[in-house]
């Protein structure tokens, strides 16, 4: 059995978060994004994160934030990471972890094998970052629609500065044969644990968990 983290991002609701805890989920995900059937509003959020389940660590989903956009996150919903999904550069990175003294996760879109080349300065001013399949043209979210990459792209690049996790059309039936071919630590999922959009569905997190962790 490996010590493979996961998170599930998607949180709406006390039960969600419960239920990932119950699963053995390390990481949960409060979504910012406004576009998205997933986010929660600041004041929702706030709710969810001062009444997480011990343990668990909050991580707040942003894309391409403004500090004010951050400031008040931040100064309403305890958090522990911010995650950055959209296209922000290397120098806001550095600048959003010191300016908030949060720990932060860059995401990085992959769709072909030159799509992996700016991780490594990434992960020089980044706590974590996110392997995710980049967004079709034409996407309605930045993230979280259900795609894979293809996983052998990492089979000989996945050693970087910063600790890293897989996402990207993640389901319990494929998530074990994507850690096997990517070496992965650490497996982010959204839609893999989904009854209908947007409804987590407390036994599918289990079954992701179990599965990622039986590895
Ligand atoms: O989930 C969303 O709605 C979302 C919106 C905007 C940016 C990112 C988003 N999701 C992130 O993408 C991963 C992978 O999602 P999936 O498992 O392929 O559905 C998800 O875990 C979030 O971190």
């Amino acid at each position: 059995m490996a010590d493979i983290r996961v998170k599930i991002c998607g949180m709406k609701t006390r039960a969600d978060m419960e239920a990932a805890a119950a699963a053995g989920a390390a990481y949960v995900g409060l979504n910012f994004y406004a576009k998205s059937a997933r986010s929660v509003t600041i004041a929702q959020a706030a709710a969810l994160a001062s009444d997480a389940p011990v343990g668990l660590a909050k991580v707040g989903l942003v894309v391409n934030p403004t500090d004010a956009d951050l400031d008040a996150i931040t100064g309403s919903v305890p958090l522990d990471m911010i995650q950055l999904h959209g296209q922000e550069s290397v120098e806001r990175v550095a600048e959003i972890k010191t300016r908030y003294g949060l720990p932060v996760m860059k995401v990085i879109g992959v769709a072909e094998a030159a799509d992996l080349d700016p991780i490594d300065l990434y992960a020089q001013v980044a706590d974590q970052l996110m392997v995710d399949a980049k967004a079709p043209k034409g996407a309605k979210l930045p993230g979280g629609n259900g795609i894979s990459f293809d996983w052998q792209l990492l089979a000989s690049k996945k050693y970087w500065q910063a600790p890293w996790m897989l996402a990207g059309g993640l389901t319990p039936e494929n998530v074990a044969e994507a850690i096997r071919k990517t070496g992965a630590r650490q497996v982010d999922v959204a839609s893999g644990v989904e009854s209908a959009p947007a409804q987590k569905d407390p036994d599918l997190m289990r079954a992701f968990v179990e599965a990622a962790q039986a590895v």
